[in-house]
C-alpha cells in the first residue's frame, strides 16, 4: 500500500461555530490539524480579545484527550475597532489577526466594514504592530455581478491598501479567481492567500450543471474553469504565497437544502484527504507537505510542526451525513470517493 508521511498540517481558515456544534467541529479538525485560524463570524461577532479568549476556552473544552490543538483566534474588524485594540491583540499569542468582512458579503457579516477607507488608522496600527489583516475580498454593491465581486474588491481596495501599507501582512482568504492569483503573485512577500479544497477541485459547473447543488455553494462563489485552472497552477507552482485554509463552514442540512440556502462547505471531515486528492490528480503529491504544513507557518512566522501524519492510498467514501446536536449536516464531497485516507 502506498503511503505518504507529511508534517502535521495547519488550517489557516476555519469556522468552528459555537455552542453544541463545537462537539462535532472541534474533534473533526483537532485530530488532523495542529493549529487553525478560527474565524470570528459568530452572532454576535467576536470583536474583542476578551470575547476571543472566552470563545477559545469553549473550543478547548471539546478537544479530545491526548490531542494537541492550538486555535489561533481572528478578531472581527468593525468600524469601532481601535488602534489600542490592535496593540492589545498584538500582545496576545492566542490572537492571530483581524478579519475584514465587507458588510453583507457573506455569512454573519452584517456587523462588518462599510467603509474600507475609514480603516486607515487601524490598518496603520496593524502594520506597526505586525498584526496580520485577513480579508474576505468581495465588494457588496448590488449592481456588481457576483462573479466579479472578488476582482473588483482587489482593484478598488486591496491594491490601494498594499500601496499605502507595504509592510502590512495581508492574507486574501479563500481565493477564487485568476485576478486574485495575479494580485498575490505581484505583491510583496507580506501578501499571501489561502486556498480551499472546493475552489481547487471544482468550478461553477459543479454548482449548476445537471441540477443545483447546494452543498457546493460557498462564498466567494465557484468561478469558471479558467479561474479554477489559475488557482490550480498557483498551488502546483510551489510558491510559498499560497497555502492551506479549508474555509470549512458548517451549516445544518436544513439550512443548505432550502429555498434560500446558506453559503459554506463543511469540508473538515475529509479536509486533508481532499487536498491530497487534488495534488494526486496532478501527479504532484510532493507539493502537499509545504502547502499544508509549511508555507502557512512560515508566513505567520510560527515554527513548523515537528510531528507527522500519514496518508495511505486507499479508496473511501465521504459520509452522506454527519449527526450534530442541532441536526444532520451534509459534508462537502458527501457520498463521493477519495483515493487517500488519513491513517488513524
Ligand atoms: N465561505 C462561506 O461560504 N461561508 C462562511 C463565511 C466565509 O468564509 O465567507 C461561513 O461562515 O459560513
Ligand atoms: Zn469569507
Ligand atoms: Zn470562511
Amino acid at each position: 500500500m502506498q503511503s505518504l508521511t507529511i508534517p502535521r498540517p495547519d488550517d489557516w481558515h476555519l469556522h468552528l461555530r459555537d455552542g453544541a456544534m463545537l462537539k462535532t467541529t472541534v474533534p473533526a479538525s483537532a485530530t488532523v490539524f495542529h493549529r487553525t485560524v478560527v474565524m470570528p463570524n459568530l452572532v454576535p461577532p467576536v470583536t474583542t480579545v476578551t470575547a476571543a479568549l472566552e470563545y477559545r476556552a469553549r473550543i478547548m473544552e471539546e478537544v479530545p484527550e491526548g490531542v494537541s490543538f492550538n486555535p489561533l483566534m481572528a478578531l472581527y474588524l468593525t468600524a469601532e475597532t481601535t488602534p489600542e485594540q490592535v496593540a492589545e491583540a498584538a500582545a496576545n499569542d492566542h490572537i492571530i489577526g483581524f478579519k475584514l468582512y465587507p458588510s453583507g458579503a457573506t455569512t454573519n457579516s452584517a456587523a462588518g466594514v462599510k467603509s474600507v477607507e475609514a480603516l486607515e488608522p487601524v490598518l496603520a496600527a496593524m502594520q506597526e504592530h505586525g498584526v496580520p489583516l485577513l480579508v474576505h475580498g468581495e465588494v457588496t454593491d448590488s449592481d456588481i455581478d457576483i462573479f466579479d465581486r472578488e476582482r473588483v474588491f482587489i482593484e478598488r481596495h486591496l491594491i490601494p491598501i498594499t500601496e499605502r501599507f507595504p509592510n502590512l501582512k495581508l492574507v486574501l482568504e479563500h481565493i477564487t479567481t485568476a485576478d486574485a492569483v495575479e494580485f498575490v503573485k505581484n505583491a510583496n512577500s507580506n501578501v499571501a492567500a489561502t486556498m480551499t479544497p472546493q475552489h481547487l477541485l471544482m468550478n461553477r459547473n459543479d454548482l449548476l450543471v445537471g441540477g443545483i447543488r447546494p452543498h457546493n455553494y460557498c462564498l466567494p462563489i465557484l468561478k469558471r474553469r479558467t479561474h479554477q485552472q489559475a488557482l490550480q497552477q498557483a498551488a502546483l507552482s510551489g510558491s510559498p504565497k499560497f497555502f492551506l485554509g479549508t474555509d470549512s463552514a458548517p451549516h445544518v442540512q436544513a439550512s443548505k437544502e432550502t429555498a434560500c440556502g446558506c453559503a459554506g462547505c463543511y469540508s473538515a471531515p475529509a479536509a486533508i484527504e481532499l487536498y491530497a486528492e487534488f495534488f494526486s490528480q496532478h501527479n504532484a503529491l510532493d507539493k502537499l507537505a509545504n502547502f499544508a504544513s509549511g508555507y502557512g507557518a512560515d508566513f505567520y512566522q510560527l515554527p513548523r510542526n515537528t510531528d507527522t501524519i500519514e496518508l495511505v492510498q486507499q479508496e473511501w467514501t465521504v459520509a452522506d451525513t454527519v449527526d450534530t446536536a442541532t441536526g444532520p449536516m451534509v459534508p462537502y464531497w458527501a457520498g463521493s470517493s477519495l483515493q487517500w485516507k488519513l491513517k488513524c
